[in-house]
């Protein structure tokens, strides 16, 4: 990075890297007992104890991950809390204790914050999670809230993106594109704070979806627990991104089947009245929090079997080739190249 370059020109995973590469050395690392440093959803590290800790944040920033059109107090407070346990899900970890951070803006209430704690603490009580401290500041001009999460997993059992190995298939837990759709249909409305009673039933799935996804920390369990499960990643920044994620990390190709990727019927009614694909949101929206990962054949009907007797979602959506980078192989049995395109914050 050149003194003075503006952070438009820059890929928001480039900078991570280019502010963070070759800074500590691996020995430091290793001697702290760091197992998964940056890189993955979350960090590992090692404990005195049998199991090792598990560590990620996530912020949310008014105007670029919520607006008063799109989402209400308590559904900032719950999201919040949520996008941060899908990291921990996707380490196959189980969540424990929470951090807030909070910088204000002088024309926020203190009604409506404690609107957003009660989302944030009914999120972090469903999912039994301590909240244990925080900070708080002001804030110049929008809300930020930000949730370090910890949580904790069997010994050098963490599902990593790095894992994925050829001819494995591609799953994922539910459907993927409604949260971009609920998020499109609340922009175009332009009403603010719309109560879900004043939405169309119709279009509630895809509102719900993007002000209260449900991160799958169940799904991440039983994954690990199957001992199956080779790379995993959650889909926040949509499928094609995530999918590109974890083909770097492990040195792989993904081949999507886009007739078996599942379309939601909202989502579907939705795109037809907009005159919009599905599949565009399904590939580049984002916010789904659901998981992305990979299992061997052999192992894929144990797996499914789990997942049924839990009433969780499994979709086949793939598998995992050799040749780098995402394809998608169409209706026809035509091959196109996957561009990792999705939300990325500078550009
Ligand atoms: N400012 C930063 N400094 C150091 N590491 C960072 C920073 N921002 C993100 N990371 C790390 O980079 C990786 C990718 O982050 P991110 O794309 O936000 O992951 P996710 O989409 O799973 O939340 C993670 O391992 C995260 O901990
Ligand atoms: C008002 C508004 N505009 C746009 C979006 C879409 N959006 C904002 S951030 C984001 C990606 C997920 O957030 P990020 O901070 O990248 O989380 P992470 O990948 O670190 O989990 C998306 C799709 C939104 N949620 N709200
Ligand atoms: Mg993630
Ligand atoms: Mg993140
Ligand atoms: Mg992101």
């Amino acid at each position: 990075m050149l003194v003075g370059d503006s952070l438009s020109s820059l890929d928001e995973f480039a900078l991570i890297q280019s502010l963070n590469y070759k800074k500590q050395s691996n020995n430091f690392h290793n001697k702290l007992g760091v197992i998964k440093g940056i890189g993955d959803d979350a960090a590992v590290v090692q404990t005195r104890s049998g199991s090792q800790l598990v560590m990620t944040c996530d912020t949310m920033v008014e105007t670029i991950h919520f607006n008063p059109y799109t989402m209400l107090d308590e559904d900032v407070g719950y999201k919040a809390m949520a996008s941060n346990l899908s990291d921990i899900a996707a380490m196959g970890a189980i969540p424990k204790y929470a951090l807030i951070s909070l910088s204000i803006p002088k024309h926020y209430s203190t009604f409506r914050l404690k609107k957003i704690y009660k989302g944030l603490y009914e999120c972090a009580n469903y999912f039994e999670i301590a909240v244990i401290g925080g900070d708080t500041t002001k804030s110049p001009k929008h809300l930020n809230i930000s949730i370090t999460l910890v949580g904790e997993v069997e010994s050098n059992q963490a599902l990593f993106r790095s894992n994925a190995k050829v001819n494995d298939l591609v799953f994922t837990t539910g459907y993927l594109g409604c949260s971009a759709a609920g998020l499109d249909y609340l922009l175009k409305v332009k009403q603010k704070q719309l109560m879900l009673g004043q939405i169309p039933m119709n279009f509630l799935p895809l509102v719900k979806q993007h002000r209260r996804p449900t991160p799958q920390i169940k799904a991440g369990r039983i994954l690990l627990q199957s001992r199956r499960c080779h790379a995993l990643n959650d889909v926040s920044d949509g499928l094609s991104s995530e999918a590109s994620e974890i083909c770097e990390a492990s040195n792989v190709g993904f081949l999507f089947d886009e007739v078996k990727l599942p379309i939601h019927p909202q989502l579907r009614e939705y795109g037809q009245l907009i005159g919009k694909s599905p599949l565009d949101w399904i590939m580049y929206g984002g916010e789904d929090y659901q998981l992305l990962g990979t299992v061997s054949k052999a192992d894929v009907v144990h797996i499914q079997n789990r997942f049924q007797q839990e009433g969780i979602p499994f979709f086949i959506v793939g598998e995992v080739v050799a040749q780098k980078g995402v394809q998608m192989k169409d209706a026809y049995g035509n091959i196109k190249k996957i561009h990792k395109k999705g939300y990325n914050h500078f550009n």
